[in-house]
């Protein structure tokens, strides 16, 4: 089994991705460039990436109307990422329309509830019910849309993998036991997460913010 960690390379300074992805390239199994980086340097900033040889995550989170959703997914076909987000709570026919334009190599996963967000601000968004209940929802949304899988914390993903044993299971919120939480709110340790299923872990801050960022995700490894 190979390396199920990609680390998220937030930041909008190309020579600063580079040089982190570089780094940690030997103890990760892959990138992911989010909307900080995207906003910056779009699809010329992720084919620079790309040369560095990890698999790419293109995490957009795209989120509007069928039809728009659609055609981004469309015009990011030709980069081919491994991975592409999109937000579970854009609907049935957004989901099956993102799928259906993406590059064939590429997994679709649906973002359920975002790790930063718990209970109280679900309930503040009008939606009754835990965070638990909303993901394993949204988890069937995503199945029967025909999607490779979602994003959920570390909390749902067993719940979620027992439904969907052939899902691919996205895990971001994840934090070493004494490590700082900022702003996520569902965090678990690398370890938990993979031993309730998850297919990938996401870690950006505990590696690339840490003084050397490659012992950081080499000690991480090793409590896999
Ligand atoms: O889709 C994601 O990757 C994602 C979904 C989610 O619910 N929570 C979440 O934190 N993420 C991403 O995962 C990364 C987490 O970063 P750290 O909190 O620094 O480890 C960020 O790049 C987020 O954009």
């Amino acid at each position: 089994m190979g390396n199920r960690i990609f680390v998220a390379i937030d930041t909008p300074d190309l020579e600063r991705a580079r040089l982190l992805a570089q780094r940690v390239r030997h103890h990760v199994g892959g990138i992911k460039l989010g909307l900080e980086f995207f906003c910056a340097h779009g699809p010329a900033g992720v084919r620079a990436m790309e040369e560095i040889g990890l698999p790419v995550f293109l995490d957009l989170k795209l989120h509007d109307i069928p039809n728009t959703v659609a055609k981004a997914v469309q015009s990011l076909a030709p980069l081919a990422p491994a991975v592409l987000t999109v937000h579970a709570s854009g609907g049935r026919a957004m989901l099956e329309d993102a799928k259906a334009a993406a590059h064939p190599s590429t997994k679709v996963v649906a973002v359920t509830m975002l790790t930063s967000l718990d209970d109280g601000d679900l309930a503040a968004t009008g939606v009754s019910g835990s965070a638990h209940d909303h993901v394993l929802r949204l988890s069937d949304l995503a199945r029967e849309a025909g999607l490779d899988g979602i994003v959920c914390s570390g909390a749902e993903v067993k719940s979620a993998h027992q439904a969907w044993p052939k899902g691919y299971f996205v895990v971001p919120g994840v934090r070493l036991a004494d490590g700082a939480v900022g702003d996520q709110k569902r965090v678990v340790t690398p370890r938990a997460a993979i031993d309730a299923g998850a297919s990938m872990l996401v870690i950006g801050r505990p590696i690339t913010q840490a003084e050397d960022p490659d012992a950081a995700a080499r000690a991480i490894v090793a409590t896999l």
